[in-house]
């Protein structure tokens, strides 16, 4: 029998001004958008079938400015987390260490499916990490590794973010877990909710894709 896998929950961290928010729409719409609000995490809900299955992806964009409280209660929440750098900010790339070596202590080891995106590829010119730095941090803490250009292309978020629910469904249907609610509080947008209440035309949409 085969098994499916009804929803998963992707949760994106890392520094304010990395990107997040740009990788985010650019998966979900293939659109990039230069300016966003930071004021709250977004709840992005879409339905992607890939390997013929079809699975209701939650996404997660939350706040570089999220306080510790709320950042525990991600790191609960999430079935899987993107972590995202800017390849021009080595505070940036600090932090995802930071964030990765706190997914690593609390979550189950094997049980999480993260990948590390080094954004702003495009920027070579004012690049500070390299490449080489990303693919070692990404073996230390065992998790996939992509530079991509929310700016540049849809190719790579898409890519990283397939291969990021792929893992996710894998480890779901391996260990089938307790799903929790997101307390309300943290999200301040919720995609369904949001109509008429964002200044971003692109938050107004649900997105619907097939990867
Ligand atoms: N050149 C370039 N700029 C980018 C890219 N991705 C995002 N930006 C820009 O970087 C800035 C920050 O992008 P956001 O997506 O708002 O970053 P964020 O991580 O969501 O920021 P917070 O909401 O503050 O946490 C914006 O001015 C974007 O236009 C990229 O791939 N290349």
């Amino acid at each position: 029998m085969k098994m499916t896998v009804n929803r998963i929950r992707v949760v994106v961290l890392g520094s304010a001004r990395s990107g997040k928010s740009a990788v985010v729409v650019r998966y979900l719409t293939k659109r990039y958008i230069g300016e966003y609000s930071s004021t709250g995490d977004f709840l992005y809900q879409h339905r992607a079938t890939f390997d013929g299955v079809s699975s209701e992806v939650e996404v997660l964009d939350t706040c570089g400015c999220a306080k510790r409280g709320c950042l525990a209660e991600h790191l609960r929440w999430g079935d899987a987390f993107a972590v995202v750098y800017s390849v021009c900010d080595r505070r940036s790339f600090l932090a995802a260490s930071e964030l990765l070596a706190l997914l690593e202590r609390t979550r189950l080891p094997g049980c999480t499916a993260v990948t590390l995106l080094g954004n702003k590829r495009d920027l070579e010119h004012a690049r500070v990490v390299k490449t080489e730095e990303g693919q070692e941090l990404s073996l230390r803490y065992g998790c996939q590794f992509y530079e991509v250009s929310a700016a540049e292309s849809s190719a790579g978020a898409a890519l990283a973010f397939q291969a990021l629910l792929r893992e996710a469904r894998s480890i779901a249907m391996l260990l089938p877990t307790p799903r929790r609610k997101l307390a309300a509080y943290s999200v301040s947008k919720v995609i369904g909710t949001i109509l008429g209440l964002s200044n971003k035309s692109v938050r107004k949409k649900r997105p619907s894709l097939s990867i």
